[in-house]
């Protein structure tokens, strides 16, 4: 596998690299322009201060090639100086040259623009700080301060005066400290403390030279003490101990000193030094690297990226909101309390929430009534109302009351213009939002992929699916740039989804080599699916060596520069695989796809792969308990029976759907009715052309490369080990004179593999030619005639 690895990264890199080449160049020379420009700049401004008054009558005559100036470039220095240091910023200007030279560096070497606009800021404000403090100063010697500094001090003085002037050049010097060499008033102290310390452990040392001192005279009096005879009278002899006096003097002199030592060495005023936490190493690089280069940034690559405009969608005839038709409320309402009071079922309270294409009935049943006479009621009430789609929601969840749900007679369609304007969704911070619809208290219902961690789409054929799908595309591509996200689009119908060809580069990821970026062969989901799921372990690779725990916090790590691309690591986009007709695959290929999507599904909620399958026929052999274990998010669209309805949502409701968009979600327990947002093909187109027709990436994103058990890499011929319908196989190839897989396939009902496995077989045996990418197979043998005659000299 980690060949694998190194293989895919491979592939990846070299059409970047190929581009960098190209803008390289020109930046080093640009580059290399720029730093010999600040070198001129820096020898004409050094020298303009020492010839300044001979070339200043030069000035006019620039065009006159008599004319000679004596700054070291000559004319140009001369008029350049003139610009900027006498018209500009004074000595200040140097910097400028330093700023164009850090600027032809960074250009040169390929270094991050971010950090250079920041020196560029601090370069100007330094320029001004000292041109202006210059200025002030050095007023009588303009030339130092410059026009600049000179003006904007007459100016600052006209209103300020002096003092103003110093008060407004100190608090320059104050931001520029705190700003730029970050310095603090605890920073200060502590600056001090350290200075104050060592002057103190200087002066202690002192002190213990003096205290030794003492030591050493005191001894030495004891000594003369000792050695003086015994006759001598001690009055006299303490009187004329001159020494000791002095030494008194001297302890008096130290006696300040030496406490200071015995307070230290008692503790009792103890110094703490300030604890700098210290960061790790790579924290530190990180760190520097933000300093320098700014957070990275994985749009930055097509930084000129215009996200779709709302002007793209349609308003399909909306304008205003919906319009109520009292009278028809008016009715309901009657028609229900009347039914329910045939049932003598007395209420006691009623309310209706109006939805684009369902009203909601809310009804407070008088005390003693049973919930369940009421659901029982259901098809008694539809009967009365003489409506399709009645649905009752008995008692509503949180809210203690039982809802009516009756269709209008005038539905309003949501568009997904309206959706996606609303300020619910433009303010959703969500990492993948998708705006589904309306709920029927009209609200924008826009839910996080990104948690659900997979959906599963169900619903009877015309119902609203592919609009659905279409609709949750739309809201990603309306909120993600391309480096976020990218679609493995699969469409076994071919038409649906074929629209997002457009986006491949921006968007869609593929394996390394097909040519089709939507994937409509169900052969191909095999691999495809066997492929995300190494990507999904690369990425778990990824994520285990980064110590994070899921793609989030990966991608927050590595935009910090904690994690070194140079250890394979890089912006992980999430990846978000569609299936359209999930039915059409289960039924070809059966557990070959059942386990790879069941693998995915458990486990690839962290690395940011998550699963949209789609399907029309939602019965028990599609939707397996193992699929449906792992995609706790569910939608269903108006489907045929009870039984359907269970299957996708562990609840009735969805036959009882009006269709045209009309559908349940849940995610977990309680089933919310939302009316899908309308996006219609056309539009779709255009956004798809809008995205399309900006600038792209090289190639669609790549996934891993995988190659399945009947890549034909290990070309075998070996008879004994041969399929038991290699003979079947052979025959069905022959008469069709067409080599591919998904013809023995059919022919002889078998599995993508083993049909796979027996074309290989074939290709050993010299009967079909190899593998030619998305052509058939060419077939070698013509006819029967000589199939029996090559199968008969094999065995001979
Ligand atoms: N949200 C919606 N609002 C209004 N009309 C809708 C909505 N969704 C679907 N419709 C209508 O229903 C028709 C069929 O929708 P759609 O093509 O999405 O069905 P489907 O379930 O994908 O069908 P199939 O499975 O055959 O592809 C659309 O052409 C449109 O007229």
């Amino acid at each position: 596998m980690a060949k694998k690895k190194t293989t895919t990264t491979k592939k990846k890199i070299t059409p970047k690299k190929a581009n960098l080449v190209v803008s390289k160049k020109n930046k080093i020379i640009l580059g290399s322009l720029l730093i010999l420009f600040s070198m001129a700049l820096f020898f004409s401004f050094v020298s303009f201060y020492f010839t300044w008054q001979d070339d200043q009558s030069l000035l006019s005559e620039f065009a006159n090639r008599n004319e000679q100036a004596k700054n070291l470039l000559n004319k140009f220095g001369a008029s350049v100086s003139h610009f900027f240091v006498y018209k500009g910023f004074g000595v200040a200007s140097v910097i400028l040259t330093i700023l164009v030279c850090i600027t032809g560096l960074h250009l040169f070497l390929s270094l991050d623009k971010k950090g250079l606009l920041k020196k560029w800021i601090w370069g100007l404000i330094f320029m001004i700080w000292i041109s202006v403090a210059l200025g002030f100063l050095a007023d009588t010697k303009p030339l130092l301060g410059g026009l600049i500094g000179y003006e904007m001090n007459d100016f600052l003085k006209d209103y300020t005066g002096n003092i103003g002037v110093v008060l407004i050049l100190l608090f320059g010097l104050v931001f520029i400290l705190v700003r730029f060499f970050h310095f603090t008033p605890e920073g200060m102290a502590h600056f001090f403390k350290k200075k104050t310390s060592s002057l103190k452990s200087e002066l202690q040392s002192t002190s213990k030279e003096a205290s030794d001192a003492i030591r050493d005279v005191q001894e030495s009096i004891k000594k003369t003490e000792k050695e003086t005879p015994v006759v001598l009278d001690t009055y006299t002899h303490k009187k004329d101990i001159p020494p000791l006096k002095e030494e008194k003097i001297i302890l008096d002199d130290f006696e300040v000193t030496v406490p200071a030592e015995e307070e230290t060495t008692d503790g009792l005023a103890m110094e703490v030094e300030e604890i700098v936490e210290e960061q790790e190493e790579t924290d530190n690089i990180a760190n520097k690297l933000v300093e320098d280069f700014g957070e990275f940034d994985p749009t930055l690559e097509l930084g000129h990226y215009k996200f779709p405009t709302i002007e793209l969608l349609d308003q399909h005839g909306v304008t205003g909101g919906i319009t109520i038709n009292q009278e028809e409320l008016e009715e309901n309402k009657n028609k229900i309390v009347d039914t329910l009071k045939n049932y003598k079922i007395g209420i006691s309270q009623i309310k209706a929430t109006i939805g684009p294409t369902v009203t909601l009935y809310e009804i407070v049943p008088e005390a003693g009534v049973r919930i369940s006479k009421i659901k029982n009621l259901e098809d008694d009430i539809a009967l009365s109302l003489a409506a399709l789609g009645i649905r009752i929601i008995a008692p509503i969840p949180g809210k203690g009351t039982i809802g009516i749900e009756v269709p209008n007679k005038n539905s309003t369609i949501v568009s997904m213009r309206s959706v996606i304007a609303s300020s619910k969704f433009q303010k959703a911070e969500m990492e993948l939002p998708i705006a589904f619809g309306k709920t029927i208290s009209n609200e924008t219902f826009v839910v996080d992929l990104a948690k659900m961690p997979h959906l599963l789409m169900a619903g009877a054929t015309g119902q609203g699916k592919s609009v659905g799908l279409n609709a949750v595309l739309t809201s990603l591509l309306y909120k993600k740039h391309p480096a976020e996200v990218k679609f493995i689009l699969v469409d076994p119908k071919k038409v649906e989804l074929s629209i997002y060809n457009k986006i491949e580069r921006h968007f869609l990821a593929k394996l390394p080599d097909s040519e089709e970026a939507i994937i409509t062969d169900n052969a191909k989901v095999i691999n495809t699916l066997n492929s995300l799921c190494i990507e999904m372990d690369n990425r778990y690779e990824l994520l285990k060596h980064a110590q994070v725990r899921n793609l989030k916090e990966y991608n927050v790590k590595f935009k910090s520069r904690k994690l070194n691309p140079n250890d394979g690591h890089k912006f992980l986009p999430y990846i978000v695989l569609v299936i359209d007709e999930f039915a059409d695959l289960i039924m070809t290929a059966g557990k070959e796809v059942e386990t790879p999507i069941a693998r995915l599904a458990q486990l690839a909620r962290a690395i940011g792969i998550h699963l949209i399958i789609a399907t029309q026929r939602p019965s028990v052999n599609v939707i397996t308990g193992i699929i449906k274990a792992n995609f706790p998010a569910r939608i269903a669209f108006r489907v045929t029976s009870k039984i359907d309805s269970r299957t996708i949502l562990d609840a009735q409701g969805a036959d009882q759907l009006i269709g045209r968009g009309d559908m349940l979600f849940t995610q977990g327990n309680d089933v919310t009715r939302i009316q899908c947002a309308f996006v219609d093909t056309p539009e779709v187109a255009k956004i798809t052309e809008y995205i399309g027709s900006q600038r792209a990436y090289p190639n669609a994103y790549e996934l891993p490369e995988y190659s399945g058990e009947d890549s034909g890499t290990s070309i075998d011929n070996n008879i004994s080990e041969r399929d038991i319908l290699f003979r079947d196989a052979a025959e069905v190839i022959v008469t069709a004179q067409q080599g591919s897989a998904s013809l023995i396939q059919r022919k002889l009902k078998l599995g993508y593999n083993r049909a796979g496995r027996i074309v290989d077989q074939l290709e050993a045996a010299g009967i079909v030619g190899p593998f030619e990418g998305s052509k058939a197979r060419q077939v070698l043998v013509p006819d029967f005639v000589a199939l029996d005659q090559l199968l008969n000299n094999e065995r001979s």
